[in-house]
């Protein structure tokens, strides 16, 4: 509980009164020095009172004032924490399934987009092999291999166990294709140090969406291209057969 600074009701009584004393012998003409040598001590006294419990109540105000800002810093720390763990994926610091929905249909509202949906090839050995923290460290080392390569208005999300998408504002899908490429072959060519020494490959899917069409035929559209390519043979990249919109 914050404390009380409102100064104590006795504190300018003590005041007044000496004030009234002081007036009273300054307008008695019959007052000799002694009684105003007095009335002028009482003044000195309370002013001097006043001023100790002034500088008092100001460091105090001061002290509250410090602390008051301290705690609003730490709000504001502590919103934006809460925000950063609604959006983002906790094992990756990709934006999570929520924050890519949300991020696409505000890229769909207003300038279209091309999307990269991409799924790690025979995840599931990697895991039953070597055990899910592994499992785990694949995962976090394909984003490493993604990051430098997306462009700073492309954001990247991680939409399932071993799945990832990568958005971009713009419906071109020959630089959605491009980049799925380069992001292949880096992941293709990165040593994961797995146990048995053995590559890790993801496969692609590519899709451009015109501005107003939604999330939903956006994702399936570049998801079938995808499951194409696992058909296909995996470590591969495709792409959507038309523009949709
Ligand atoms: N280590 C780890 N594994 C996960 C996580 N989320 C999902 N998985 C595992 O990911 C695996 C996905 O396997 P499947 O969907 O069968 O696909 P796959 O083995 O990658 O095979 P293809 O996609 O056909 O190439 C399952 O074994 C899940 O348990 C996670 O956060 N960490």
């Amino acid at each position: 509980m914050s404390p009380d600074l409102t100064p104590s009701p006795d504190l300018f009584d003590a005041e007044t009164r000496v004030l009234s004393a002081a007036r009273a012998t300054f307008d008695d003409p019959h007052a000799g020095l002694a009684e105003h040598r007095e009335a002028l001590g009482g003044l000195l006294a309370g002013y001097e009172r006043l001023l100790r419990e002034t500088r008092r109540l100001i460091g105090r105000s001061d002290r509250e004032e410090l602390e008051m800002n301290r705690l609003n810093q730490r709000l504001h720390e502590l919103a934006g924490e809460l925000e950063y763990r609604a959006t983002h994926d906790s094992l990756t610091g990709v934006l999570n399934r929520a924050a890519v929905i949300e991020h696409a249909r505000t890229l769909l509202g207003t300038s279209g987009m091309a999307l990269v949906v991409l799924d790690i090839d025979h995840f599931k050995r990697i895991n039953d092999s070597f055990g899910h923290p592994v499992g785990d460290q694949v995962i976090r080392g394909v984003v490493a291999c993604l990051q430098p390569l997306v462009p700073p208005a492309a954001r990247i999300g991680r939409v399932g166990g071993e799945e990832f998408t990568v958005l971009l504002p713009g419906r071109s899908i020959d630089v959605a294709e491009t980049l799925a490429e380069q992001m292949r072959a880096a992941i293709a060519a990165h040593d994961f140090h797995l146990p048995d020494r053995s590559a890790v490959t993801a496969s692609f899917g590519v899709g451009a969406l015109a501005k107003g069409s939604s999330f939903d035929v956006a994702y399936r559209c570049a998801d079938e291209a995808l499951y194409a390519a696992k058909r296909g043979g995996r470590n591969r990249v495709m792409c959507a057969d038309h523009v949709y919109g």
